[in-house]
């Protein structure tokens, strides 16, 4: 999961101090890399494939002579010859319309990704910044809503309704001996654009390719997934190319039952790789998390990932206010949207206020007003989903009066004037003006607009939007590219919003600034993954991995953790290879 601050340029600047841990490679000699193939197995193979850049005696030793032009160029040639296009593409689509452009770079990078991971992912590495946006959001949805005529290459696994009683069997189809990391999706909620079926496979592709730039994760073991119960989408179905299950999807147990059998599926081959659900609606999102979260390894991204990198704003919120973090108990919350992730982060939100308040002993009140596409959300509301009944408003003396069921979005920002004014619901645009100069009049000395919904077009408003109408003092967060590392429970996630709130210094925080630059993520992946490391261990579910138990990790020091996390962390060198067949 990953979103960034969006600031008016002035106040964008680099936010990493020196201490950071490293983000390149920690051993300068790789360790050689065993490979069971030969020849054109190999180069055909963007995992070993190192183009022009195979020495001489791997090439004997690889059976490689004689199939690659003679001269042999070094990893940094390679790295600028490509740079290089991208920039000349860059310069030669100016002018066009913006999504032509963003598709043409989609398409170079994704060339590279097909031919040479390693080259791929340093190219991404050292140019996040830039490229996030490009295999993430906004283009991944564009990607999404035309997947179906960009394919050419298979990406990852695709299971079926048609499929039944055949995943046990297909999960060993998949090449690698190893996965530590899966992103699935049903399709059904692609961003904020909908139904998009198989087409969704772009989102798991494109998180897991953010997670090894990010944070280090091996791309030999992710796994990005889609589960195609057929799609509900008639453009999609009447659409001749379209390459999923042209059938509308299958609801209620029909629908557990395929996804039952890839949780086994999955569970009987990698019993311990972390399952992220992604983009799921949100009946099955709720459904699935309560289902497996007690039986897997997984966690739902737009619940609780959401949630975790919102609450790290939320507190940054509070301390841009200059006041202390406990007043986090007191400020009001009004959240458009009460899906998936609206719910997510309002129940984190909560439990956050819960905790300040059982150190003091004081005693909270309901801090949010929730709407969704019907107006706010009172007990007088018929058939409330129980997630989000929690959240109703009532009719007791802490009610502002006259706030009625169903009021609309700039109603009740007017009435109850609140420090935060939170966007999940899909739609862009709803912070119209007039609810923007309602926020002016916030309870608030600096009002926070917080416009997460994605792609772009589909934001609440813009940056522009913001402090033309609530003023230059106001805090204005987005969704775009940040990764969120946090695992499993959510004590681990708490953990990881509250490192990550953190790291912003004071002078930081004054300037608007509540996240940290993307292009040094890796350095603050590294400290965030430290934070959710000890909590797992103070939690007793620290499994370890190799020699390194959940004893060793619980005798580590704050530094010696994050120390550890980095050097785990992947780094795209080429291995020498040796030939085992
Ligand atoms: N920036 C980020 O980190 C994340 C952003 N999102 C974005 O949040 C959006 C919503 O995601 P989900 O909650 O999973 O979707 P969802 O479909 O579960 O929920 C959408 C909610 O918005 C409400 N809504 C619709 N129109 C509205 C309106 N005019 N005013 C107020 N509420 C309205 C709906 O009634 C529903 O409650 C998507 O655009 C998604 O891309 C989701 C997860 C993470
Ligand atoms: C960021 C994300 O997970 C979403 O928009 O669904
Ligand atoms: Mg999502």
């Amino acid at each position: 999961m990953w979103r960034s601050v969006a600031r008016r340029s002035s106040q964008v600047r680099r936010l990493l101090s020196t201490s950071a841990p490293p983000a390149g490679p920690l051993a300068t000699v790789p360790a050689p890399c065993i490979v069971q193939k030969r020849g054109n197995d190999i180069l055909n193979d963007p995992w070993y494939n190192k183009d022009t850049a195979f020495p001489l005696t791997e090439r004997d030793r690889l059976g490689l002579r004689g199939l690659l032009p003679p001269r042999v160029m070094s990893f940094e040639q390679q790295y600028e010859r490509f740079i290089n296009s991208y920039r000349s593409l860059e310069k030669n689509t100016r002018g066009e319309p913006d999504s032509i452009v963003a598709l043409a770079k989609w398409r170079i990078l994704n060339r590279l990704h097909d031919r040479n991971e390693t080259l791929y992912f340093r190219v991404l590495i050292d140019n996040i910044k830039d490229l996030a946006p490009v295999i993430y959001t906004p283009t991944v949805g564009l990607v999404c809503e035309n997947y179906s005529g960009l394919f050419r290459r298979p990406r990852g696994m695709y299971f079926t309704a048609k499929d039944k009683g055949e995943m046990m069997s297909m999960i060993y189809n998949w090449p690698q001996e190893k996965v530590d990391m899966i992103v699935v999706t049903d399709g059904s909620r692609i961003l904020g654009l909908g139904d998009l079926g198989v087409q969704g496979i772009g989102i798991p592709i494109g998180k897991l390719d953010l997670y090894v730039a990010a944070a280090g994760i091996n791309p030999q073991k992710v796994l990005p997934v889609i589960i195609d119960v057929g799609t509900n989408n008639e453009k999609l179905l009447e659409d001749n190319l379209y390459l999923g299950l042209r059938q509308p999807r299958l609801e209620g147990e029909e629908y557990m039952a395929v996804v039952d059998e890839f949780m086994e599926a999955v569970h009987a081959r990698w019993p311990q790789a972390v399952v992220q659900f992604e983009d799921f609606q949100m009946k099955w999102a709720f459904e699935t998390l309560e289902r497996y979260r007690n039986r897997f390894c997984m966690f739902n991204d737009d619940v609780q990932g959401t949630a975790g990198v919102a609450l790290a704003g939320l507190l940054g919120a509070v301390r841009a206010q200059g006041r202390p973090l406990h007043d986090f108990t007191s400020q009001k919350i009004v959240v458009a949207g009460a899906g998936s992730a609206g719910i997510g982060v309002l129940s984190m939100a909560k439990q956050e206020m819960s905790r300040m308040l059982a150190k003091t002993g004081e005693e909270g009140h309901n801090q949010f007003w929730v709407l969704d596409k019907n107006g706010l959300i009172t007990k007088d509301r018929k058939d409330l989903d129980p997630a989000v009944a929690n959240f109703a408003r009532g009719h007791g003396p802490n009610e502002i009066p006259d706030l009625h069921e169903g009021a609309s979005l700039v109603e009740v920002v007017r009435k109850v004037k609140p420090h935060v004014l939170l966007g999940l619901s899909g739609v862009g645009g709803i912070f119209n003006e007039e609810v923007l100069k309602a926020m002016k009049e916030s309870d608030s000395p600096r009002p926070a607009i917080f416009a997460m919904s994605n792609p772009t077009t589909k934001a609440e408003c813009t940056p522009e939007d913001v402090f033309k109408h609530v003023g230059e003092n106001a805090i204005f967060a987005s969704g775009s590219p940040f990764s969120n590392v946090s695992l499993g429970n959510d004590d681990m996630l708490q953990a990881g919003a509250e490192c990550l709130a953190s790291y912003i210094t004071d002078d930081e925080i004054q300037k608007g600034i509540l996240f940290p630059e993307v292009s040094s993520i890796r350095h603050i992946t590294a400290r965030v993954g430290a934070a959710v490391v000890r909590a797992a261990v103070a939690e007793d579910l620290a499994e370890g991995c190799r020699t390194v138990g959940p004893k060793e990790l619980g005798s580590m020091s704050e530094s010696q953790t994050v120390e550890y996390v980095a050097r785990n962390m992947w780094y795209p060198i080429y291995s020498p290879l040796v030939n085992n067949k």
